[in-house]
Formats: C-alpha cells, sequence, structure tokens
C-alpha cells in the first residue's frame, strides 16, 4: 500500500475523541476538496507485513486508517490481519467507495452525492465552507445517510476570524438541530499530530 505516514497521537475527531490511537495515513484520494487540511500526495510503498511492524511499536490498538482516501487501497485481508493483532478498525473515508465489510467503525465525511451508504457508524459533516454550500453539507448534496452518531465539524479554513464565525453558526446550526453534536479537531487545538 502507499503511506503517506504512520504516526501516535490522540483521536482529535468525532466519537473517540481522546482516545490513543495510532494512526495509519494512506495517499492519495478522488476527490479534491478545496478545503482539505491534509498533504496526501507522496508516500511510500510498503507491504502489510512492514506496516504492521510499524503500528505494534506503539500500545494502543485503537488504529484510525485516514489519508487521502483509504477506501481506494483497502482489502479485507489486511483487515483480518489486524485484527489477529488484537486492532479496534477505525477508517475516515468521504463515502464514494465500499470499504471492506470487516472494518470495525466507519467515519463517512461525504462531500460527493456519490455515496456508497445508507448506514454508517458515525457521520461526520465539515460545517460552515462556502465551498461545500455553508450550514449543511448534507442539505447541499442532498443526500441521507443514517448513522449512530451525528457530528458536525467546523471547517478549519486557516483564518482565525473565518473559524469563529463559522463555529459560532454551528453552535447555533447544532441548537437548532439536536441530533447533532459537536466536533473540534482537538489536535488542533493543543497543537499534538
Ligand atoms: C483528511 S480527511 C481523510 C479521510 C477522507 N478522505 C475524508 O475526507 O473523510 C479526514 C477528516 O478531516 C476532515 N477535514 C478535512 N479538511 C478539513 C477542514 N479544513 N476542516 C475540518 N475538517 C476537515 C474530513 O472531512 C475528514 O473527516
Ligand atoms: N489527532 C488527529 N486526529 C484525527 N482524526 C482524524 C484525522 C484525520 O486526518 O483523518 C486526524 C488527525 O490528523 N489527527
Ligand atoms: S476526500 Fe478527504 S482527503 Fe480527499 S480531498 Fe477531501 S478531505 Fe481531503
Ligand atoms: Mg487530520
Amino acid at each position: 500500500m502507499k503511506v503517506k505516514e504512520i504516526f501516535y497521537s490522540l483521536q482529535g475527531e468525532g466519537r473517540f475523541t481522546g482516545t490513543a490511537a495510532v494512526f495509519l495515513r494512506l495517499s492519495g484520494c478522488n476527490l479534491k476538496c478545496p478545503f482539505c487540511d491534509t498533504d496526501h500526495f507522496d508516500g511510500t510503498f510498503m507491504s502489510h507485513e512492514d506496516i504492521m511492524d510499524e503500528l505494534v511499536k506503539y500500545p494502543s490498538r485503537h488504529l484510525v486508517i485516514t489519508g487521502g482516501e483509504p477506501s481506494l487501497q483497502l482489502e479485507p485481508g489486511f483487515i483480518d490481519m489486524l485484527h489477529e493483532y488484537g486492532y479496534f478498525v477505525q477508517v475516515e473515508t468521504n463515502g464514494t467507495h465500499p470499504l471492506p465489510q470487516n472494518v470495525d467503525w466507519i467515519t463517512c465525511s461525504p462531500k460527493s452525492k456519490n455515496i456508497v451508504y445508507d448506514r454508517v457508524n458515525e457521520l461526520k459533516v465539515v460545517f460552515g465552507s462556502d465551498a461545500v454550500g455553508g450550514n449543511s453539507l448534507l442539505e447541499h448534496l442532498s443526500i441521507s445517510v443514517e448513522a449512530e452518531e451525528y457530528y458536525l465539524q467546523p471547517c478549519d479554513t486557516g483564518d482565525k476570524a473565518v473559524n469563529v464565525e463559522i463555529l459560532g453558526r454551528c453552535v447555533e446550526y447544532i441548537k437548532d438541530n439536536p441530533v447533532w453534536r459537536l466536533s473540534l479537531q482537538t489536535h488542533k487545538l493543543i497543537d499534538i499530530p
């Protein structure tokens, strides 16, 4: 697989915020979101065994596979291998391409109408970027995806004043639509990876 980076941190977003987690960031994506906060372009080709050797150096068995778009590279056999080593496998996906069925937790953050899921574990919608239609991206995309948990994550625009304005609207939106919960990118707040 083409790997951008492997690192150890706390899950900063959504349901497992604050959980010590190993991150496997895979290279490449099929979308070009204008607000994307991640460099996922180059990378190193690694075998499943090479990746496993890196992951087990860290004590947590919560693995977050992200990217880029991990669904473009993940195979069920690799998830089986992770399970044999005791990992709980959470995957961050844009939802445009199916994931192996043996993934433990799907966190879907849609940006396109072409979503292959009717239901995921966690829906995490980026909120408030003009580039994605302002307030409710889901309404903008006119898709419906069911989930166990629903999060709105204010868009990090890189401009503090704009971020504050987006956060204010996000809070008001959640107060009016209480199925949603706030997901802050807490790793950025405390300056960890
Ligand atoms: C970099 S993406 C990689 C996984 C997958 N391609 C996706 O989009 O879900 C990881 C998470 O960061 C979120 N994200 C990306 N750019 C963001 C930004 N500027 N502000 C807030 N969240 C952002 C995405 O929506 C996604 O939930
Ligand atoms: N700490 C931390 N938590 C995260 N949760 C999802 C991330 C991602 O880039 O997918 C991410 C990330 O980049 N860092
Ligand atoms: S789908 Fe995810 S990784 Fe790809 S460009 Fe959008 S936010 Fe970035
Ligand atoms: Mg990130």
